[in-house]
């Protein structure tokens, strides 16, 4: 992608459009009118911008996806100073100083790629399951004998912060060269108050130091560890009691999240840790009817989480709560695929009723190690029946909304973080037709070039 750095314009007007006055008001009442316009993105072939109302998409409103022919991007200060066809945005942008050019030479340009559903902290790989899997071994067999995430739990527990830091830095990069600007990041590999919180850390560390935000979630409950085997309601009494208290005193997470699961967590002892942790402050999530109908679709919507996770096997009155409840539907088909079920989740049916459905990796090392967003584009389309505009909602302002970040990203809207990826393709559906390649060339995160070239630009 060509760039033309620093590049001045000689006339400087200072009398500002109804647009930028607007603007000023969106932001916290910062006259971004009167800055230089850090950087305009233009000559774009496609522009996705995903506009539209206030809540997450459901039903037809999920195609929408506000496209635009012959657009721009104008940024400022690290947000949406304009964004639409190139005319207009030039229009708006008159007479300001453009420090820097981006010619996208025509090709497709979408809000940046948020993916609400990570493991990403973890120590050690998991290979060795795969010759399991193909013996007709299944996921909860492993995890019942003390492997799956019991054994990541022994490699996580073994590992120094710093090689956790080192390992989880590599996969983010690869996420943020895969087109991902925010991921969310659940602990769960710890399941002691001192390995969360060094997960916990390790997950602190990258939002600081790493162009891509790292949203946290707190998942103490993500499996009983071996030392309470059988003494399931004590390990759920540690959690509630001394991880909740200390996770939200030292304010390493904003969401808890529970693995509902017939020999993980109950339905009661998910609600326990839950109700805990909304009394404590936390937004709440849920893995939810992923193997077997448990009633965790119906208790992601008596209790109001922000999102349900995985979903294969919930029943139609719980997807229809989830509906009314407004709870987000995660669903996550490259784990279905990895676990090679008969069903995927039912996304067509989720839309039907009305489920606003996100997408996500579930990138961890079991059940999904991939950090591919493409790839999830590629099997939602094939394993979920989604369209690429669903798939594009489901990917951005729906994933937004699935971590309580609608308001700053998910779009590429003034007053919004100015988070976009370009990609070597001429339009939506040319990404998941074309499969298993990384499209993108150029990520930007805060209106800052991170990508490059498909590279990373150092942070
Ligand atoms: N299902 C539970 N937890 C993860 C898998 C974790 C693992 O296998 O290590 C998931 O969301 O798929
Ligand atoms: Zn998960």
């Amino acid at each position: 992608m060509r760039t033309l750095g620093t590049r001045r314009r000689s006339t400087w007007q200072r009398s500002v459009g109804c647009a930028f006055q607007c603007l000023g008001s969106e932001t916290g009442g910062k006259n971004v009118a009167e800055g230089a316009v850090d950087l305009l993105v233009h000559n774009v072939g496609m522009l996705i911008t995903m506009r539209g109302g206030p809540g997450p998409r459901s039903g037809a409103s999920m195609a929408e996806i506000g496209a635009v022919a012959g657009g721009a991007v104008a940024i400022g200060d690290g947000l949406i100073l304009a964004a639409g066809r190139e005319e207009d945005v030039r229009d708006q942008i008159a007479g300001r100083a453009i420090l820097q050019e981006l010619d996208a030479q025509g090709r497709l340009v979408t809000p940046g790629l948020i993916d609400p559903h990570t493991h990403l902290v973890h120590g050690g790989s998991r290979e060795h399951e795969l010759a399991l899997k193909l013996r007709g071994v299944t996921y909860l067999e492993i995890l019942a004998q003390g492997g799956g995430i019991l054994s990541t739990v022994e490699m996580t527990r073994a590992a120094t912060e710093d090689e956790l830091y080192v390992k989880a830095k590599k996969s983010l990069d690869t996420m943020l060269l895969y087109g991902a600007t925010t991921v969310e990041a659940k602990s769960g590999y710890g399941l002691t108050l001192e390995d969360e919180l060094k997960q916990l850390r390790v997950a602190k560390r990258l939002q600081e130091t790493h162009a891509v935000d790292v949203v946290s979630t707190f998942m103490g409950a993500h499996a009983v560890p071996t030392e309470y085997k059988e003494r399931a309601d004590a390990y759920v009494s540690t959690v509630i009691d001394t991880m909740l208290p200390e996770i939200k005193r030292l304010g390493l997470a904003e969401f808890c999240d529970v693995f509902c699961e017939h020999g993980v967590f109950t339905v009661e002892q998910s609600r326990a840790i839950l109700r805990a942790a909304r009394a404590f402050g936390f937004g709440l999530k849920i893995h939810a009817d992923e193997i077997e109908s448990m009633g965790g679709a119906e208790l992601a919507a008596e209790l109001g989480c922000i999102s349900a996770e995985h979903l294969l096997a919930a029943t139609d009155e719980g997807l229809n709560a989830m509906a009314r409840a407004g709870v987000v539907a995660v669903c996550l088909p490259a784990t279905s695929f990895n676990l090679r079920v008969a069903n995927h989740a039912r996304a067509r049916a989720m839309i039907e009723m009305g489920v606003p459905v996100a997408l996500s990796t579930d990138y961890n090392p079991g059940s999904s190690p991939t950090e591919s967003l493409q790839l999830v584009m590629t099997l939602a389309c094939l394993h979920l029946r989604m369209t690429p505009e669903e798939v594009i909602t489901a990917l951005t302002i729906n994933a937004a909304h699935a971590i309580g970040r609608a308001d700053q990203i998910g779009s590429l809207e003034v007053g919004k973080q100015a988070d976009l990826v370009l990609y070597h393709a001429p339009n939506l559906a040319y990404l998941p037709y074309h499969f298993g390649i990384n499209h993108v060339d150029t990520v930007v995160k805060k209106g800052r070039i991170v990508v490059t070239d498909g590279k990373v630009v150092p942070f």
